[in-house]
């Protein structure tokens, strides 16, 4: 699509543009983020945490209960409903909608993980995860451990993590990739009419989103995640920093700004990794007798079950879409998903990737093509859990050829559709003005309640420090 003129009856891509609607629940995450969700999953916030179990908490089913949630009645705000018809030129030139002509100064924001640069950089980059509330979702009575919580999860986790990405040349590829992704696509921009300035933001890492964004008369702005499908861990965490961002920022707050929560369905994407998949088959002696084995980075059952993360529901999809697109190809080869990259005690989602490919030997499946499917760079999960661990797994397990598909990175056909999902962004982009705190915000600053829950707060966590469960779960993570 050419930015120069488009009637923008935009199709499945799902974005929407950050509101100051605010839910019900005492979340004050916003109504924009909860999207792709089931019918049937709005539940109330359940909680989930990454260590420990401990049922109940004001009725809430989950961990440690109470943490800031996700609850998904869904305000399905999908773009595909809804018809606009906006006509606009880019790149320095006049803007024109119906309502206004204006010089537009196009930003678009590029959100990641982030990974550690150097094997120094291991246990402080671990300690930003692990203190991330998305990542950790303590009840709120225990939210003052966040931080001691994590630091002593990033020291004892850090030597394995370290193992690792020493393996891969002392470092995570993660930041020049971006980079590099950035670049293309502001080239691809350029191609299709629309100069823009491309930022980018890690979560865990430098360049961190908090910095992203310049002051440089951005006037509307459009968010990518580098992740295809949406999860609370993922995409939603980062969103959750925008918010705040955007909460506190008068030239932010009055931003026009537009988010894509997830673009697994877009054809182009689905089309990219269907060229991968048909080109590495052709490695295998007999590429028909290959299983195709998807492997997706998983995340905890209670994300998806109690806290109606469509993280799951939306890999799923994407898997279908990919293989009917291989089918529409001729290529009819068996298929398998697995979930990868556990960490700590509790239930992740099944089928966990290590366990299928020794069952698969066992089975006497004997080629297998392996297709990371939640991300799109090669990082450590790819380099080294993926080509040195699961490979030596496979093999061991009885599993004789082996290949796996790499990431999209800098695939042109990829880097061109994420360009037009941008272009197909931008006429939705809204101003999100300032909003009124969030209940959680005004408790946190009720002195009295802050004592009484840092009181009971303690109690409860002296006693769960030394409970076997938390004992399991340390010794989990190394
Ligand atoms: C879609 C992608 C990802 C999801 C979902 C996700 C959830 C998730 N991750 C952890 C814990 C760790 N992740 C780590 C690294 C890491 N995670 C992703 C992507 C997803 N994570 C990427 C791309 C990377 C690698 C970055 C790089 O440096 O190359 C790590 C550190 C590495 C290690 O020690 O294994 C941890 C720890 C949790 C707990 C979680 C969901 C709750
Ligand atoms: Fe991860």
């Amino acid at each position: 699509m050419n930015a120069a003129s488009y009637s923008a009856a935009v199709p499945r891509s799902t974005f929407q543009s950050l509101d100051r609607k605010f839910s019900p629940s005492s979340s004050g995450i916003p109504s924009l983020v909860r999207v792709n969700c089931r019918p049937d999953c709005n539940k109330s916030t359940s909680q989930a945490s990454l260590f420990l179990s401990l049922g109940s908490n004001n009725g809430r089913k989950g961990m440690l209960g109470g943490a800031s949630s996700w609850d998904t009645h869904a305000r399905r705000n999908l773009i595909g409903q809804t018809s606009y018809s906006v006509t606009t030129t880019f790149g320095g030139v006049a803007t024109e909608s119906p309502s206004h002509v204006a010089e537009e100064k196009v930003g678009i924001l590029l959100l990641n993980l982030g990974g550690p640069e150097t094997l120094n950089d291991v246990q402080p980059f671990l300690f930003n995860l692990f203190a991330d509330p998305d990542i950790i979702r303590l009840p709120r009575l225990f939210r003052f451990l966040q931080r001691p919580l994590a630091k002593l999860i990033s020291v004892l986790r850090a030597p394995k993590s370290k193992e690792g990405y020493a393996a891969i040349g002392g470092g995570s590829p993660l930041r020049k990739i971006t980079d590099d992704q950035a670049l293309a696509l502001k080239e691809a921009l350029d191609a299709k009419g629309l100069s823009s300035n491309v930022y980018v933001g890690m979560r865990y890492w430098y360049p961190f989103t908090e910095e992203a964004i310049k002051r440089d008369g951005i006037t509307r702005l459009v968010v990518l995640p580098l992740y295809p499908q949406f999860s609370i861990s993922t995409t939603g965490s980062s969103i959750r920093v925008l918010q705040h961002m955007f909460r506190e920022d008068a030239y932010l707050s009055k931003l026009p700004v537009s988010i894509i929560n997830s673009w697994y369905q877009r054809q182009g994407y689905i089309k990219s990794m269907a060229d991968l998949i048909e080109k590495e088959l052709q490695s295998f002696s007999e590429p028909e007798e290959a299983m195709i084995f998807f492997s997706a980075h998983g995340v905890p059952v209670s994300y998806v079950e109690d806290a109606g993360d469509p993280y799951r529901d939306q890999m799923e999809e994407c898997i279908y879409l990919i293989m009917q697109e291989l089918e529409a190809r001729g290529i009819n080869n068996e298929h398998t998903l697995a979930y990868q990259s556990r960490v700590g005690p509790v239930q992740w989602l099944k089928p966990y990737t290590d366990e299928t490919l020794v069952e698969l030997g066992q089975k006497g499946v004997r080629s297998l093509l392996a297709v990371p499917v939640s991300f799109v760079s090669e990082h450590i999960e790819t380099l080294e859990e993926i080509d040195m661990e699961y490979r030596e797994l496979a093999l061991e397990s009885g599993i004789k050829n082996w290949a796996r598909v790499p990431a999209l990175g800098l695939t042109p056909s990829f880097i061109t559709d994420l360009a037009d999902a941008v272009i197909e962004a931008l006429p939705h982009a809204k101003a999100m003005y300032a909003s009124t705190s969030t209940s959680e915000e005004e408790e946190e600053h009720d002195p009295l309640r802050y004592l009484v829950k840092m009181f009971f707060g303690s109690i409860l966590a002296f006693i769960l420090f030394l409970s076997p469960k938390m004992i399991t779960a340390f010794r989990n993570l190394i």
